[in-house]
């Protein structure tokens, strides 16, 4: 697309400004005073050109420049293009400066850009440019656009006009009345503007030619700021009225099933359900793959043309905060006009209830230190990242500034980060050369779907549309996040770059029924992450667990209190001090981490520990294995009264972590019957799962304690 395309103009017919607007040089100081070649034009010849028209090429103008000097540079122009998606070289970028500029200073001046947007170019070009833009209105490919199809594009780019009016622009326009525009009627539109206008009617033929400046320039002008609100009724999304997603990815040539349908999905927000019974193993979304939106590529694991500005950045990131690299490209897109994703973006929610935009109160409300702990650190990680993003696009060129000029904060940081971690799908493979890659990656409609434990659709990265048939298929049951997905075959060496253009499907794992849900697995997750990076909490989630430190003098507190006589985690003898070793909870950078709850109970390096540690004899530990001693489902290995004492043990644990939380789990529900605020409801909700997990631990381990006990008394009395 050359400089000329960024507009499809119309027709020549009497192409001037000033004799119908003398008041441009009012409207535009760059047309009058700094450029007087541009005022004394204004009075050369009549135009038809109305007042709002020149209002949007001003608008236009200044958009491209950037510097406000009055004139559009070659580095000015490229950036507009880089925005756009077309990056151009020096020699484009020069050579389409030279065609517009009439007076040959090398610039672009208001009046050779008035001149561009109005006089005549050659009718292959132009028809070229119009079918481009026809095509952006035309949503659903189907050859015609509808009002529906103009309002949503229109909307969607932030004009505020209603269906009415879309229609009365399309009335204007619309020659054979089937209330739709055909391209031999936009066609018409743009190359005349007023053909089919009663002259008498000085509003329609406004409205006729607002509507073709609007359709062409209602891309480049619209400005989209990269703030993150405070507050907004969920799911308000980026655009008040994004479009259709479902059109726009079977337009992009993906597939999405027909009685797959975007709805609000009772309290969580939007999701996607079956508008009619879906067969088991039916084809939901199929993704092409240009339509994901992802940071790097496989070759540079991480640069797939990103600017260097972008590339520096990312680099500062630390590996765990993988969301905040992929949002800087989001961010990056959100800000660019004409973007391919803005369809996807603009449906993206405006704020997100997690616990980093949580007021401080509510953080305290979480009552838990290991996850405040993560909050803090990725608060921190923001501001300190916002300086370095402040410093990095200090003094940039225009072309070089990866946001479009705009400035980034901490909120709109944390606004891309959110958006990731809880909507982005890590894909895993192998690198070319050995190790692990994986590719998070923005699906766009995929991700509407909302979580389940018990899916009802999985996603299946497959080769399909290519003759390379089934090289590679990897199965994402869980897809979101730390759970590797299997590879159904090995992968030979010429077959990994293959993976990544692969694409992307949604299949039903079971029959859907009629106003089911779709729901993906995003992993089995505890609490802490669904709520750090999903922003919600899942009621008696199996995974939940609390983490507690592998610490000698708080064992030997709760072992005494479990009524266990002189433990010694605090100077374990030099044979147990090797088995801890072993665990990692001893010795040289150990990692004193362990949890309870969850799918293990009682994390195996903690229950080897205490059998070990709470075992009378170095003979009985050595006869066992260290791996079944680290197994629930092996029962009693060091004896019967070692297995009460770690149990009591972990049970006195449970205890004094309790003990740790302010308030009592009825207290909270107390306070949440009296009504509370969205962050302060989550905050609740979690601790008082975090304090229903241990209990749940102290259930299942009374009952243990309560079956060996009687175990024991059977066997001391047999
Ligand atoms: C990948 S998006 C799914 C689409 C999302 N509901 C929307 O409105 O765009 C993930 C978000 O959906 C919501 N969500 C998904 N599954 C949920 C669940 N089981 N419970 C509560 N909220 C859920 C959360 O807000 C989460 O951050």
């Amino acid at each position: 697309m050359g400089f000329k395309s960024l507009f499809s103009r119309k027709k020549k017919s009497s192409p001037d400004v000033a004799a119908a607007h003398p008041d441009v040089a009012a409207t535009h100081p760059a047309a009058s005073a700094a450029h007087p070649a541009a005022a004394s034009a204004h009075s050369r010849t009549p135009s038809f050109h109305s007042r709002a028209q020149i209002a949007e090429l001003d608008q236009v103008f200044k958009k491209f420049d950037v510097n406000g000097d009055g004139k559009i540079s070659s580095s000015e122009l490229g950036a507009i293009m880089s925005s756009l998606g077309q990056p151009s070289s020096d020699e484009e970028l020069n050579s389409m400066i030279s065609e517009v500029d009439s007076d040959g200073d090398g610039f672009i001046n208001f009046k050779e850009f008035v001149e561009l947007n109005t006089k005549g170019v050659d009718s292959a070009e132009a028809l070229e440019n119009l079918k481009d833009a026809f095509s952006v209105y035309d949503i659903d490919g189907n050859g015609s656009i509808s009002a529906e199809e103009l309002y949503e594009v229109l909307r969607s780019l932030g004009d505020e006009c209603s269906i009415d009016e879309c229609r009365q622009m399309i009335g204007g326009v619309d020659s054979d009345g089937d209330g739709m525009i055909s391209f031999e009627e936009f066609k018409v539109m743009m190359m005349t503007g007023s053909r089919y206008i009663d002259p008498a009617s000085e509003g329609m033929k406004c409205g006729s030619t607002m509507a073709a400046s609007k359709m062409l320039m209602a891309s480049f002008t619209a400005f989209r700021p990269l703030t993150c609100a405070a507050s907004a009724s969920y799911p308000a999304r980026l655009a008040p009225h994004p479009p259709d997603l479902i059109k726009w990815v079977r337009r992009e040539g993906g597939f999405v099933h027909e009685a797959v349908k975007i709805a609000q999905d009772s309290s969580f927000g939007l999701g996607l359900v079956a508008s009619e019974e879906i067969p088991k193993g039916s084809e939901l979304i199929v993704l092409p793959e240009h339509v994901p939106l992802r940071f790097g590529s496989i070759e540079s694991d991480g640069g797939d043309g990103v600017d260097s500005v972008l590339d520096d950045l990312a680099r500062l990131v630390p590996e765990e905060l993988w969301a905040m690299k992929l949002g800087l490209k989001l961010l990056q897109e959100r800000a660019k006009t004409g973007s391919f994703w803005w369809p996807y973006i603009s449906s993206l929610p405006e704020t997100f209830n997690i616990p980093i935009f949580f007021p401080g109160e509510d953080i305290k409300n979480l009552q838990y230190a290991p996850l405040l702990y993560q909050v803090n650190k990725r608060c921190r990680f923001l501001l300190d990242f916002e300086k370095e993003v402040k410093h990095a696009l200090e003094n940039l060129k225009p072309n070089d500034h990866p946001f479009g000029g705009q400035s980034v904060d901490a909120s709109s940081l944390g606004w891309a980060m959110s958006a990731v971690s809880s909507r982005a799908f890590r894909l895993y493979g192998k690198k070319l050369r050995g190790g692990n890659y994986d590719i998070p990656m923005m699906l766009p409609l995929i991700d509407m779907c909302n979580h389940s434990f018990n899916p009802n659709a999985a996603i299946v990265q497959d080769q399909d549309n290519r003759n390379m048939k089934m090289l590679v298929k990897v199965l994402f049951y869980c897809c979101f996040f730390n759970v590797i997905p299997e590879f159904s075959i090995g992968i030979a060496v010429e077959d990994l770059l293959i993976e990544i253009l692969l694409s992307i499907q949604v299949v039903a794992e079971t029959e859907i029924k009629e106003n089911d849900g779709l729901a993906l697995n995003y992993g089995c997750l505890n609490n802490d992450l669904f709520l750090l990076d999903y922003g919600f909490v899942i009621p008696s989630n199996p995974y939940d667990s609390i983490e507690l430190k592998y610490d000698g003098a708080l064992l030997d507190a709760a072992s005494m209190a479990a009524g266990v006589s002189s433990p010694n985690f605090n100077a374990p003898s030099p044979w147990q001090k090797e088995i801890l070793c072993q665990l990692k909870l001893d010795g040289e950078a150990p990692l004193l981490k362990v949890c309870l709850g969850g799918s293990e109970l009682v994390e195996g390096r903690l229950l080897a520990a205490l059998r070990v540690v709470l075992a009378d004899d170095i003979e009985t530990v050595q006869k066992q294995d260290l791996n079944k001693l680290k197994s629930m489902s092996a029962e009693a290995p060091l004896g019967i009264a070692n297995e009460l004492a770690v149990f009591r043990t972990v049970i006195a644990l449970c205890v004094i972590a309790l003990g740790h939380f302010p308030t009592k789990i009825m207290e909270d529900e107390s306070l949440l019957s009296k009504g509370v605020s969205d962050s302060t409801e989550l905050a609740i909700q979690f601790r008082i799962q975090k304090k229903s997990a241990i209990i749940d631990v102290m259930r299942n381990l009374t009952r243990r304690v309560k079956l060996l006990a009687s175990k024991e008394t059977a066997t001391a009395q047999g």
